[in-house]
């Protein structure tokens, strides 16, 4: 059943409390909750996701930050941009930033798993053995649209009986999509075509996989949290309700001190929910910890020093914060490609379409491309890729949406193996008072290196002979940036973020004197606390989170039954 808010629910005891309905919270609830004698409690901050037509039209996705549905936060003054703060998204409704973000949807690569398997010392998390959770995640659809994909995919790789309807886009923008194939054939190298970057390689160009299968978002709570499994007797999904600490049992074992009660807020109260079996902590990579540290858990100085007793001194917590950072450039187009954004009957007709038959220009996410390139091997600092496999910057290439004067095309560069670390940390012993984010972007010369060079690979990309006629020029800040220097002036004045931050409860091997969580994701040195969202990672995969953390949330809730069905 679903609560709207905190006086609806009566039962205060469940088996296992899921903090977060969010990306990973609501596959852990789902997949608990079909074991009938669990009964699961999810507590969600935000609202619900029913009838948020911008979180349900994929091409509306761009329109649901800055909203009641997003936590709306904002970095610290980040030191590598003179002190300019960055915007930094996450959904505030159930799904979680499922509901909110841009949907592409990339497994990451063998390296990237392999990596995580060999630091952790589990090899339960390399590629191979995630590969099943893949495929148990993916519903793969074709688009709307009714084309022939031969070409455009590899069936072998996907599942098609699974819960996130994944689908390429619902229909290609052309000539824009058939030029950016074409240069990718004429310049090969680089962005020699990729027939599916989710084969465990994300290198070259490939037509972009999306959660909107169907013509519609498939979020965590679309897929995990349909009306039939929210049916369940056993499962209570609480909305509108934040959780404010955790709180210790009066037991403690040899596995360390228990933490068994959730504090939460709603209705303006505060109540206590207690956990028989397990807390399940996904609220993310921001609220995970921030719950943490306002329960005492975290580095005791720091806690101390704002005023909070520590109880578990933890201080590996919020201390190793990754994100990929993103930078725009635009170019002037010559084409007449419609933009429905400028032009109001369009956009009606759009919506007409949409409404009726979930296909046309609504039902796709930006774009139909995505583009992995790697630096020479040469380079003057280590290679910050886990392997071949693996590239150093993405790029997506659309046509501008937002109303312009004359046609734009843009292209999104991301910094996909960043070097860079950030802290996540508090200044006060008020839950609601926000956490500091301080991703520290753009720290290392390696990073600023290959934002350089993916800026040069996008003119030379739209230098192709495919796009004469096509590309007129670049438009600033970017224009005219060529010399290192300028370039680093470009960089350091405009970079933003992918929203992918990650690794703030990092998972390290059993016994390890740092790290915040073990290989089963057991908060170390405590009782009864998982974490189960992007902060374990122990390093970001090399492209879009959202697959890897659905896997994660598949395998999580397999040792989690694992453990209290035996
Ligand atoms: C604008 C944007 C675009 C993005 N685009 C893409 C993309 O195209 N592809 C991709 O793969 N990834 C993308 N991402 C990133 C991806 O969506 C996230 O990495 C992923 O959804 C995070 O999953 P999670 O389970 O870790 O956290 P979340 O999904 O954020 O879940 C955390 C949940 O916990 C809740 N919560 C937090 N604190 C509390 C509290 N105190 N009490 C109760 N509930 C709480 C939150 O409201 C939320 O529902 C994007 C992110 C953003 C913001």
């Amino acid at each position: 059943a679903v609560y709207q808010q905190l006086s609806d629910l009566k039962q205060d005891r469940f088996d296992f409390v899921v903090v977060g309905g969010g990306t990973a919270g609501a596959v852990v609830a789902s997949r608990l909750s079909e074991v009938e004698k669990f009964q699961v409690l999810v507590i969600e901050a935000g609202p619900s996701n029913e009838g948020v037509l911008n979180s349900q039209v994929p091409l509306l996705a761009f329109d649901i930050q800055h909203t009641p549905y997003d936590w709306n936060f904002t970095t610290t003054p980040q030191k590598f941009a003179n002190g300019r703060t960055v915007s930094y998204s996450r959904g505030f409704m159930l799904g979680g930033t499922s509901s909110t973000d841009l949907m592409v949807f990339t497994r990451g690569t063998t390296d990237d798993y392999d990596r995580w398997a060999r630091v952790t010392g589990d090899p339960g998390w390399s590629w191979d053995q995630m590969f099943p959770y893949f495929i148990k995640n993916e519903r793969f659809m074709p688009p709307t649209d009714g084309r022939n994909i031969t070409g455009e995919y590899d069936p072998t790789i996907h599942g098609y009986d699974g819960m996130t309807r994944v689908s390429l886009v619902n229909e290609v923008q052309n000539p824009f999509e058939s030029n950016v194939f074409a240069a990718a054939d004429e310049l090969g190298g680089n962005f020699q075509f990729n027939l599916d970057m989710n084969n465990g390689t994300l290198l070259g160009t490939a037509w972009v996989q999306g959660t909107n299968g169907g013509g519609e978002r498939s979020s965590s709570a679309t897929a995990y949290l349909t009306r039939q499994i929210l049916g369940r007797k056993n499962l209570h999904v609480l909305l509108n309700t934040r959780t404010t600490r955790i709180q210790r049992s009066k037991t403690s074992s040899s596995d360390g001190p228990e933490f068994d009660k959730v504090e939460v807020v709603g209705n303006g109260w505060p109540r206590l929910f207690r956990a028989t079996k397990e807390v399940i902590l996904s609220a993310g990579s921001i609220g995970s910890p921030h719950i943490l540290f306002h329960s005492g858990i975290g580095d005791a100085q720091e806690l101390e020093s704002v005023g909070i007793k520590p109880r578990v001194n933890l201080p590996s917590l919020g201390k190793n914060l990754t994100d990929h950072p993103f930078l725009l450039m635009v170019f002037e187009a010559n084409t007449t490609e419609p933009n429905i954004f400028a032009n109001s009957t369009l956009l009606a007709e759009a919506f007409e379409e949409w409404n009726s038959s979930r296909t046309g220009p609504l039902a796709n996410i930006p774009s139909a491309n995505i583009i992995y390139g790697r630096l020479p091997t040469n380079l003057p600092f280590d290679d910050p890729s886990p392997g071949p496999n693996t590239g150093h910057w993405e790029l997506v290439l659309s046509l501008n949406r937002r109303p312009t004067a004359t046609p734009q095309v843009i292209a999104a560069i991301s910094i996909v193996s960043p070097t860079s670390r950030g802290t996540l940390t508090i200044n006060s012993s008020d839950p609601f008072d926000s956490p500091l984010i301080d991703p520290t972007f753009f720290a290392t010369p390696g990073d600023i290196a290959i934002a350089r060079d993916a800026v040069r690979n996008v003119r030379k990309f739209f230098a192709a002979k495919s796009w004469e006629g096509y590309i007129t020029s670049e438009t600033p800040p970017s224009a005219g940036a060529d010399s290192d220097d300028e370039l680093d002036a470009f960089i350091s004045g405009n970079f933003t973020t992918t929203w992918h931050p990650g690794c703030t409860a990092m998972m390290s091997p059993k016994g390890a004197d740092y790290g915040v969580v073990d290989p089963d994701l057991k908060v170390k040195g405590i009782r009864g606390l998982r974490i189960v969202d992007a902060s374990v990672m122990p390093f970001l995969i090399s492209g879009h989170l959202l697959a890897g953390i659905y896997a994660i949330g598949e395998r999580a809730a397999d040792m989690i039954k694992q453990d209290w069905m035996s």
